[in-house]
């Protein structure tokens, strides 16, 4: 793939146009004085220049621009357009002149993409322009007459061509939901929808938040619309208030035939919701600019009366008559640098939400970016067109502001696609071109707008990217002479939808079975709309930017400021005085257009100024949005910390649990085996007892008395002191009875014998008392094992628990 071109200034972005709007009727100029009498009467400040004998067509090509007579010194300014309109020109001869026909012949005959757009401050006619108004077409419904006039018989439909949507999805580049028009109608104005429809969310104080001292709409009409065109109404209509006509001195109205309203106002009828019938209800919505819009139902009715003028029935451009086409609108807007879908309604009723759409390179399209998943429709006729149009139109967001009661608040792109294949229709080799119709959202001032809250926002955001579309087309006023520029065009979303296109690009495309395939750059119109009488400030900055070419010529005759600081001038700059001492005219001139220039550039800067302190209300609200995250995440890592905790303590518990299960178990298994290691030993003691001498019996006693800790505290010495006394005694009461036997006669060895038997029966009889004691003690040693925190008794150093098995048997054997 070949790198895309270098976007340069030298490729020139647009022909660009200025139209005037006509002054307010004399009616409302009336009413306007009536409401606000202190307000001295506009002036007019732009001066348009006769034009040249030879050049356009006798078309004006430059105007002037008169500062207002205040105390502020100003410039006076020059400035060329392609052509100037002026204030009675109407939309015929604008679409006639302002090169819109090459633009539709380009998009049909060359594949050639087409731009059209209109700039300008709030309330100066872009809408107008390019959307018309109930008995007027605009320049959109005018091209799209032209483009199916043109093509006529050779537009497919897609009720007549089943294969169509399907062979049109397969060739698309943006990954768009195509469909047709009859099945989209029907889905958006069909019964069943209507609940639907009217539970969409509204823009922030959208024209439809009249309050409930204004008549309310009839439910019957759909003009819940900033652009509404068409008369949308019911069968009977009703007299409306249009002020719009009244203001209007429009010399095309009077041949309209087809027109279902009334242009007169009719006191103390209901008027009709119409977009000017927003005005009435204006001043009271700017008392709360904020409030949010109470959601009135929008039923939608499909148009019954379409405007016919003005009438383009002879006119038409060449096609390819071995063609056939296909026509696919679709419609999205720009609103705070995002892009919305205009024609896609929610599937989920509940889901009332706007999802951006992406401005990218697609699979099928890598050299350029196009706006992906749009949902395209595909209109057989020019009245399927028009309703898609208007129904698109019910979705932007619009609000009343100070400048203009029904003021666009996105930018809104309507595209038309013309698709063309080889006829026959064998083929899936669709390729074309599209007509993007731009109606820009206009500049404003926020102090004139008297916008606050999200209008206020909405408008810092619109500035902002006007301010970049200004420097883009500053470029191309500044290089002129051909020298090359970047264009700095990506800044925003607004510069790269409508000039990325603006430069040409080779390209290898699968979907379009074409190898290379080529395309042209854009060929782009520009129509500048401005208020002679509007706001000075902001229509100049328009101009400079937006003019092909601007001169500081003409200077204003000095004011008495003028002179007091033309004299400081030349004081100050004594270089430029003459020879004589006096300072010679040009001089001063310079020096005012010096002064001029320095007031046009704080201008420039207060606006700036504006614009930064949106952008800082809007980085403030962010921050305070941020702060609340970040509040709520350290909450959150609170919890997950305790919660965690929690789980950390119930494990190291349950682990406890069972570790003192297992050592209590261990405790029991060696109690166990100390009872039968104790009851082995009694055993032993008691087989002593049973077999064995007194002496052995009483060592036995000793012993186990000697290795035997009890817990009552006695001393072991004591005991070992007591049984040496009491074993000293027996001692001496065997050595007594001894003796007494030797000295007794033989008969008296049977009283020996008996003597001994008693002597012996005391000792056994001894013996048992001691095995019961004993056993006594090991009862109780089995307890207090068995008792836990109880101190165990000790066996220490006992022999017994130092012999092995082996040992044991020996001993118990002896
Ligand atoms: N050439 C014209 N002829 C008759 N009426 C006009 C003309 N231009 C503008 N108007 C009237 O001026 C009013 C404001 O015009 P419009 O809404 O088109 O302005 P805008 O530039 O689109 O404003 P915004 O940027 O706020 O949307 C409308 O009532 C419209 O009818």
């Amino acid at each position: 793939m070949e790198p895309p071109p270098k976007p340069t200034a030298s490729t020139s972005l647009f022909q660009v146009y200025l139209r005037l709007r006509p002054p307010p009727s004399p009616l409302v100029q009336l009413t306007q004085q009536s409401l606000y009498p202190l307000l001295p009467p506009p002036e007019r400040y732009l001066v348009v220049e006769a034009p040249d004998e030879v050049a356009q067509g006798n078309k004006p090509t430059h105007i002037t621009i008169r500062p207002p007579s205040d105390s502020r010194k100003r410039a006076v300014e020059k400035f060329t357009f392609s052509k100037v309109f002026e204030e009675e020109s109407g939309q015929l001869e604008i679409f006639k002149e302002t090169g819109v026909i090459p633009l539709v012949e380009g998009v049909i005959g060359e594949g050639r993409d087409g731009l059209l757009a209109t700039l300008g401050v709030t309330g100066s006619g872009k809408s107008h322009t390019i959307l018309g108004s109930k008995s007027q077409r605009g320049l959109t419904q005018l091209s799209l007459d032209l483009l199916y006039r043109s093509l006529d018989m050779r537009i497919l439909h897609p009720s007549n061509n089943l294969s169509l949507i399907a062979s049109l999805s397969a060739t698309d580049a943006s990954e768009a939901q195509i469909s047709s028009a009859s099945a989209f109608l029907e889905n958006v104005y069909g019964d069943h929808n209507q609940e639907r429809m009217g539970s969409r969310a509204t823009t922030p104080m959208t024209v439809g938040s009249i309050p409930s001292s204004t008549p309310k709409a009839p439910p019957s009409t759909g003009l819940y619309s900033q652009w509404s065109i068409l008369s949308l109404g019911s069968p009977k209509p009703e007299p409306c208030v249009n002020v719009r006509a009244l203001t209007t001195p429009d010399v095309e109205h009077v041949n309209c035939t087809s027109i279902a309203h009334s242009s007169h106002v009719v006191p103390g009828a209901t008027p009709r919701w119409t977009r000017n019938h927003a005005k009435v209800g204006f001043k009271n919505s700017l008392q709360d600019s904020t409030s949010t819009f109470s959601m009135q139902k929008r039923h939608l009715q499909r148009p019954s009366a379409l405007p016919q003028c003005p009438n383009i029935s002879n006119l038409s451009v060449a096609v390819d008559k071995n063609a056939e086409y296909a026509i696919q609108v679709s419609m999205y807007e720009v609103y705070n640098d995002r892009i919305f879908d205009l024609l896609s309604h929610p599937q989920n009723p509940k889901d009332l939400r706007r999802r951006p759409l992406l401005f990218k390179p697609t699979e099928a399209s890598p050299d350029r970016k196009i706006v992906a998943g749009l949902r395209k429709i595909v209109c057989g006729t020019y009245e399927e067109a028009l309703m898609v149009l208007e129904t698109g139109l019910m979705e932007r967001r619009v609000a009343g502001t100070g400048s203009n009661s029904v003021s666009s608040r996105s930018h809104g792109f309507f595209c038309v696609e013309v698709k063309k294949r080889p006829g026959g229709g064998m083929s899936n080799a669709w390729n074309g071109a599209q007509l993007t119709i731009v109606d820009l959202a206009g500049s404003e001032r926020a102090r004139n707008a008297k916008t606050a809250g999200a209008t206020l926002a909405e408008a810092g955001k619109i500035n902002e990217s006007l301010m970049y579309l200004g420097q883009c087309l500053q470029m191309q006023s500044d290089c002129q002479d051909g020298t090359k520029t970047i264009v700095p065009f990506r800044q925003c979303k607004l510069t790269e939808l409508l000039f990325s296109n603006s430069f040409p690009s080779t390209a290898h495309h699968p979907t379009l079975h074409s190898t290379n395939h080529h395309r042209n750059a854009q060929k782009a119109i520009m129509i500048v709309t401005a208020d002679p009488l509007g706001d000075f400030n902001a229509t100049s900055q328009i101009l400079r930017y937006s003019a092909l070419a601007r001169e500081v010529t003409v200077p204003r005759i000095p004011s008495v400021t003028s002179t007091i600081m033309s004299g400081t001038a030349s004081v100050a700059q004594k270089p430029h005085a003459t020879a004589s001492g006096s300072t010679s005219p040009s001089t001063v001139y310079r020096d005012e257009a010096v002064v001029e220039m320095a007031f046009s550039e704080v201008a420039r800067l207060n606006e700036q100024v504006e614009i930064l302190n949106v952008k800082l209300h809007d980085e403030q609200g962010r921050r305070r949005e941020a702060e609340e995250e970040w509040q709520k995440a350290e909450d959150r890592a609170e919890e997950v910390e305790r919660e965690i905790r929690e789980e950390c303590w119930q494990e190291m518990e349950r682990r406890l649990e069972v570790e003192k299960r297992r050592w209590m178990t261990a405790l029991g298994e060696e109690a166990d085996r100390n009872d039968k290691h104790l009851d082995r030993k009694l055993d032993i003691l008691a087989q002593g007892i049973r077999g064995g001498s007194p002496f052995k019996v009483r060592s036995h006693i000793l012993i186990m008395s000697l290795t035997t800790v009890h817990e009552d505290g006695v001393d072991p010495k004591e005991q070992v002191s007591e049984l040496q006394i009491e074993n000293q005694a027996l001692r001496s009461q065997l050595d007594a009875l001894q003796r007494e036997l030797h000295s007794q006669s033989p008969t008296r060895s049977a009283k020996k014998a008996q003597l001994q038997a008693p002597v012996l029966g005391v000792v056994s009889d001894n013996s048992t008392a001691l095995y019961d004691t004993l056993k006594l003690l090991s009862l109780q040693d089995k307890k207090e094992a068995k008792t836990p925190g109880k101190k165990m008794r000790k066996f220490t150093a006992r022999k017994w628990d130092l012999m092995d098995e082996n040992e044991m048997d020996a001993y118990e054997n002896t």
